[in-house]
């Protein structure tokens, strides 16, 4: 197996650990030594784990929608329009409020000193807190494998700092598409 093939194997493999009923996100950190330095997937905090509603927003559903339907400024508009027709409260049964990114948990689980010149493999295109990490860190590449939110607000905001950072952004395109894992020999 390509090495670019089994870090991003390992990051969708990660993934498969998520609790999130609606959309599992993996990540994995490689160093400049070709080293998986840090995995991780999205998940509620530590300790918080059985305690943390997973519903979506009603605003991000009607984005969603809006999204599916006509355009972008449908979709922005639909989360504002939802978002100030809905008590904070609600909110607050959300898991937007709570959930801790793929990307936060690779950084948090890292096994080196630190992320500088890393890659960091994604099942989906970061968003724009992620990106803010990704920066921080001193990372140098995000290698993503779906672009699927690519026109939300936060997948655009993320796209403007990692240009704007020079981190270079590359579609995975894997050398194999199925990756087949047998824990014990027949
Ligand atoms: O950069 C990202 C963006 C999103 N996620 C996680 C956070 C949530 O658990 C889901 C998104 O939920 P939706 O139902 O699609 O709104 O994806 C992440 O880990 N990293
Ligand atoms: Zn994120």
């Amino acid at each position: 197996m390509e090495p670019e093939d089994y870090f991003m194997a390992a990051a969708v493999l990660s993934a498969k650990q998520s609790k999130d009923p609606n959309r599992q996100v993996g990540a994995c950190i490689v160093n400049q030594d070709k080293k998986v330095v840090g995995v991780g997937y999205n998940k509620m905090p530590n300790g918080c784990e059985d305690h943390m509603p997973w519903s979506r927003s009603k605003a991000r559903e009607a984005a969603d929608a809006a999204k599916a339907s006509v355009m972008d400024t449908a979709a922005v508009a639909a989360i504002y329009a939802v978002k100030a027709d809905t008590p904070p409260e609600d909110e607050l049964n959300t898991k937007y409020l709570y959930v801790c990114h793929a990307e936060l948990n690779a950084i948090m689980n890292k096994n080196s000193a630190d992320l500088k010149g890393c890659s960091i493999y994604v099942t989906l295109f970061p968003c724009n807190e992620c990106a803010k990490l990704i920066i921080q860190a001193g990372m140098k590449e995000v290698v993503f494998l779906s672009d699927e939110l690519h026109d939300r607000v936060e997948t655009k905001a993320s796209r403007r700092m990692l240009q704007r950072a020079e981190i270079t952004m590359t579609e995975f395109l894997p050398k194999e598409t199925e990756v087949v894992l047998k824990l014990k020999s027949d």
